[in-house]
């Protein structure tokens, strides 16, 4: 609470009481010259209380002996403020209430003012960080190391790396034991991760105790790993849930990598190395490969060689075999540290000593955050070849398991400058930078990847977007003051889940193609159906359609079915919504059938109307221009044609054979639907009944000179009929 408002309120129960120093008192009495500063009254106040305060120090030294006022001097300081207004009532029955009083406030105003804040009550708080780890009384600050437990090695950070191949992609977070705090603020930390459901993280950020403003604002986030391990997770657990199937993948022939990713003692090299009691990540993979491998000696031969390097200050070296830095080259676009010693392995316990070997090499210094800090990434590589015979073939298998302890990010301090340590700091930050840029890049898809910036990158290269299988385990702190550094691991795990590795690339790819082909022959049976159900529906509306097994699609609409299933447009529907796509594709197709065939029937119906008006109008012609020609002979041609017809119809139903004057005289049974243009020598051919273009068989058969001709106003006008 601020000062301000306390010492304001000090004054006014003095006041209230009518006993305070303030009415007594010759500094409070006189009005103050600057009495509308605040700060002046603050002052005026304190200086009557101090007087006040002596005053009564002497009173009560003069009737109770110097003993006794020290002793309660002692016990009034203990009491809070809040405390003070409640004791004033049971100070009341006794001679000293006022004194008493006085004191009091005195004391309450003496310790908000002035008191160090080591002497405020520890504030209870449930969000207390617990720690996972038992904190030893030995232990520095920000220190959780346990000398001794790393693998019986002096050297406390050390990597080991076992072969594994897994399907698992994505980073795993662990929760661990807090690793930045420092002493009184380790106290104080709350709990500012929450794991549910073994998945989820949910991050919580606290408002910093001195900022009064924001003091109950809580920000979170959340985030979705395919583990999550709250620290009461066995190393056993850890190693099953994340990198035992790589070991499997190896063994048939995939890489894979696991790599720890997390602040300076946010538990890498626990996790990856562990201690004799607890063992890694590493130690159990190579246990669970070498009994892998002895399951399987009938089955072939295996070989198991490893390498173990590190990269310190931007330079690789060899920890099996320490010499000269080695150098980066690049084989079959593979990045490779060439001379990097090869062992060969026959048993766990082989490979044990060299990692041994090698940690000892490695380059680990006690830092502020972490007693035994290792100061550079470890890379403990280890290739498995399987040979066998298959038909006479001998068949070979490589796998290459990388276990990669990476070395923490770390804040940068002004004192570190220009130390040892600190261009260590520089070079680990900025070597993973180059890790996070890459991560980036390859989560936005970019065409170039900067694996150059960094030869962490580099050995990185394959793993992170090669044809690998790769587990990020991300190592957090629980504690709320390493809540930047556990936000920044998380975040860039985050990111880090989004990459896709070219092996599961691959490996998606050919899934889904084997589902895209099953949905391919499924859509071309539907579409074919569709289709034969649209020509059905056309060839014969009033026909239901017939089932596919009897239909036989035309190539030209075999030919649309492929276009439309190579553009795609099949696999544009979800499988929900498929069936419910193709019925409402059947429906359209019913629907411009129908449309159709309205069409064909209006046209028909006008064109039927068209040649009843013309023969109207031929008709009218007759009558009105017949004046030259007698009565008996229109009537004839009239009645001869009705006749005709008659005649016609008879003969035919007589099967009788036409001869070419009946022909002429009397027109087809079509006759009446002849049109205007039927009558002339150049009349537009007409639709046969079976599709092809013909001439008006009248037009044709028709001499010149015949009476139906004159009656066609422009042969008339031609012949000057008219
Ligand atoms: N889950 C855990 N259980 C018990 N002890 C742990 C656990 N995690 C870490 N520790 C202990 O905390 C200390 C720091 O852990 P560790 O050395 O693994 O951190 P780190 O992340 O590798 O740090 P750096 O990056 O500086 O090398 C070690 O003494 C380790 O034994």
């Amino acid at each position: 609470m601020p000062v301000s408002t306390r010492s304001q309120a000090a004054p006014a129960r003095h006041g209230g009481d009518g006993t305070g120093a303030v009415d007594r008192g010759p500094a409070t009495a006189a009005p103050a010259p600057g009495a509308h500063n605040h700060h002046h009254g603050l002052k005026e106040k304190l200086r009557a209380l101090t007087l006040d305060y002596e005053e009564h120090k002497k009173r009560v030294a003069a009737s109770q002996g110097g003993a006794a006022a020290r002793q309660h001097r002692h016990s009034v300081r203990c009491l809070k403020a809040e405390e003070v207004a409640n004791d004033e009532n049971s100070a009341e029955a006794d001679g000293e209430g006022a004194n008493r009083r006085h004191h009091d406030a005195f004391a309450a105003v003496l310790r908000e003012n002035v008191a160090p804040p080591q002497a405020q009550a520890p504030s209870k708080n449930n969000h207390v960080v617990p720690f996972v780890r038992p904190k030893e009384p030995q232990e520095k600050e920000n220190v959780g190391c346990r000398p001794g437990n790393v693998m019986s090695c002096p050297i406390k950070k050390t990597v080991a790396v076992l072969p594994a191949a897994s399907m698992l992609p994505a980073p795993a977070a662990r929760k661990l034991s807090l690793g930045g705090a420092v002493g009184g603020k380790e106290a104080k930390s709350k709990s500012c991760v929450k794991i549910v459901n073994n998945k989820d993280v949910y991050l919580t950020e606290f408002a910093s105790e001195n900022d009064y403003l924001r003091l109950k604002r809580v920000r979170g986030r959340h985030f979705c790993f395919d583990s999550a391990f709250p620290d009461s997770t066995t190393q056993a657990d850890v190693y099953s849930t994340s990198a035992a199937d790589l070991v499997e993948g190896v063994l048939q022939g995939r890489n894979g990598t696991v790599f720890c990713y997390g602040a300076t003692g946010a538990g890498k090299t626990y996790t990856m190395l562990g201690t004799m009691e607890n063992p890694g990540v590493m130690v159990l993979a190579i246990k669970d490969l070498f009994s892998k491998v002895r399951q399987r000696s009938y089955d072939g031969n295996h070989s198991i060689q490893l390498s173990y390097l590190e990269i310190y200050n931007e330079t690789v070296r060899d920890l099996l075999s320490p010499g000269r830095p080695l150098h980066l080259r690049e084989d079959k676009q593979v990045i490779v540290a060439a001379g990097l010693t090869h062992y060969r392995a026959y048993s766990t316990d082989e490979v044990m000593d060299k990692l041994q070997q090698g940690n000892k090499n490695r380059t680990t210094e006690p830092t502020r955050a972490n007693e035994t800090s290792s100061r550079s990434h470890a890379i403990l590589q280890v290739i498995v070849e399987y040979r066998c015979m298959d038909g006479g073939n001998i068949v070979t298998r490589v796998g290459k398991l990388s276990l990669i302890d990476l070395a923490g990010s770390e804040r940068a301090q002004a004192t570190d400058q220009h130390t040892q340590r600190s261009i260590e700091g520089a070079n680990i930050n900025r070597s993973l930078l180059a890790l996070s840029n890459c991560i980036n890049a390859l989560v936005e898809g970019k065409k170039h990847i900067p694996y150059r910036n960094s030869k962490l990158t580099q050995l990185l290269k394959d793993s992170l977007g090669g044809y690998c299988n790769t587990v990020m385990i991300a190592n957090i702190s629980l504690s709320s003051i390493s809540f930047g550094e556990t936000q920044n691991t998380l975040h860039w795990a985050d990111r880090a889940k989004e990459i896709k590795t070219k092996a599961k690339l691959v490996l998606e790819l050919q899934r889904e193609n084997s589902v895209l082909r099953e949905q391919l022959v499924k859509q071309q049976q539907k579409l074919l159906t569709v289709q034969a159900q649209s020509l059905a529906a056309n060839s014969s509306p009033q026909q239901s359609p017939a089932p596919l097994s009897h239909v036989v699609t035309p190539c030209s609409t075999q030919q649309k079915v492929k276009r439309s299933i190579l553009a795609g447009n099949c696999f544009s529907t979800p499988d929900s919504k498929r069936s419910a796509a193709d019925n409402a594709q059947v429906r359209e197709l019913q629907r411009k059938v129908r449309t159709l065939e309205a069409e064909i029937e209006k046209m028909k119906k006008e064109h039927i109307l068209q040649v009843k008006q013309k023969d109207e109008f031929i008709r009218d012609l007759i009558n009105r221009k017949g004046s030259n020609c007698d009565a008996a002979t229109v009537e004839r041609k009239v009645v001869t044609r009705a006749s005709l017809r008659k005649a016609q119809r008879d003969a035919s139903a007589a099967g009788e054979l036409r001869s070419p004057s009946h022909r002429f005289t009397s027109p087809a049974p079509t006759a009446k639907k002849r049109t205007f243009w039927d009558f002339g020598g150049n009349s537009p051919s007409v639709l046969a009944a079976n599709g092809r273009k013909t001439r008006s068989h009248v037009a044709e058969q028709t001499p010149k000179k015949a009476p139906s001709m004159l009656l066609q106003p422009g042969f008339a006008r031609e012949r000057g009929i008219n």
